[in-house]
């Protein structure tokens, strides 16, 4: 299966296109980490970015979101020409990104933290006094929804730093969340979890996809082929597969790029 050929199955699922890149390519000197990436994301739908360490989607989630810039190529979001837009003007258009434990308060307790990513204060801003949080003072509903969605309740007077690492990775999804996004990007949000912890990461991030778009990077495979409606699956800067886990699963070249071991127990 090509990205080509799998596109009917994929017009199928989920709404209509919120995210496309066309073409997008980033260059480090001579070096190509995106060699030209084409990518349809659809709304309500958890789409999945997979691949071997190196092939370049850390950098795809960069130049979606804005935190660096392209070196050619085009992308639109929600019906916008975003390519050359900054990160915090795709913010305000509706896209979020779970940072790793760094993007939480950690004396602050989890209710607080909620407050001040629902007002759009990141903790790099927060020293900063020249720059006001835009949005209401009490964002109570906002807070109490995500505090909900992601099952924190009885932790919501708890400061962030005395949480487990699996509730500080659920609390940053929470983060993302608070700033009521269209489409929320996740950068890896199992790395380091035990298995308890993964199973409601699970569940978590598939039930965001009733109100939200997901854009998931993602190393374990058992999720991935379980909560996606898309995969694509990346190499050496490029898309080499596109399409339902399925197909994914039982793609060759994918298989001898990628997957192999990790999702046929060795008998690939
Ligand atoms: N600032 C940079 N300067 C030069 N090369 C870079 C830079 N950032 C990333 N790269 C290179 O671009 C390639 C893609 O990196 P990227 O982090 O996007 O891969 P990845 O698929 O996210 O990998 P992983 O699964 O290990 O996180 C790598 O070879 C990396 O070394």
């Amino acid at each position: 299966m090509s990205a080509s050929t799998s596109t009917s199955a994929i017009a199928n699922a989920g709404g209509p296109v919120l995210l496309e890149a066309v073409g997008v390519e980033k260059r480090y000197d001579k070096f190509v980490a995106l060699g030209g990436v084409n990518i349809k994301v659809r709304a309500n739908t958890v789409h999945s970015v997979i691949g071997p360490n190196g092939a370049g989607k850390t950098t795809l989630f960069h130049m979606l979101t804005g935190t660096k810039s392209v070196s050619g190529g085009k992308i639109v979001f929600d019906g916008h020409d975003v390519t050359r837009e900054p990160d915090h003007v795709r913010v305000r258009r509706g896209m979020a990104r779970s940072f790793q434990v760094t993007s939480l308060f950690l004396t602050l307790p989890v209710r607080e933290n909620l407050r001040l990513a629902a007002q759009g204060v990141a903790p790099a801003q927060a020293l900063n006094c020249w720059r006001q949080p835009t949005g209401s003072l009490a964002r109570t509903d906002t807070v109490a929804g995500v505090l909900a969605r992601i099952g924190m309740e009885r932790f919501a007077d708890t400061p962030a730093g005395n949480l487990s690492h699996g509730q500080q990775r659920r609390l940053e999804v929470g983060m993302a969340l608070a700033a009521r996004p269209k489409a929320i990007f996740l950068d890896e949000p199992t790395s380091g979890m035990g298995i308890d912890d993964l199973d409601e990461m699970k569940h978590l991030i598939q039930s965001l996809k009733s109100e939200h778009t997901v854009v998931l990077i993602e190393h374990n495979m058992n999720i991935v082929m379980d909560i996606s409606d898309t995969i694509t699956v990346m190499q050496q800067g490029r898309v080499l597969a596109e399409g339902l886990p399925d197909d994914i699963r039982n793609d060759d070249r994918v298989r001898k790029a990628y997957l192999g071991n990790m999702i046929t127990g060795g008998k690939a």
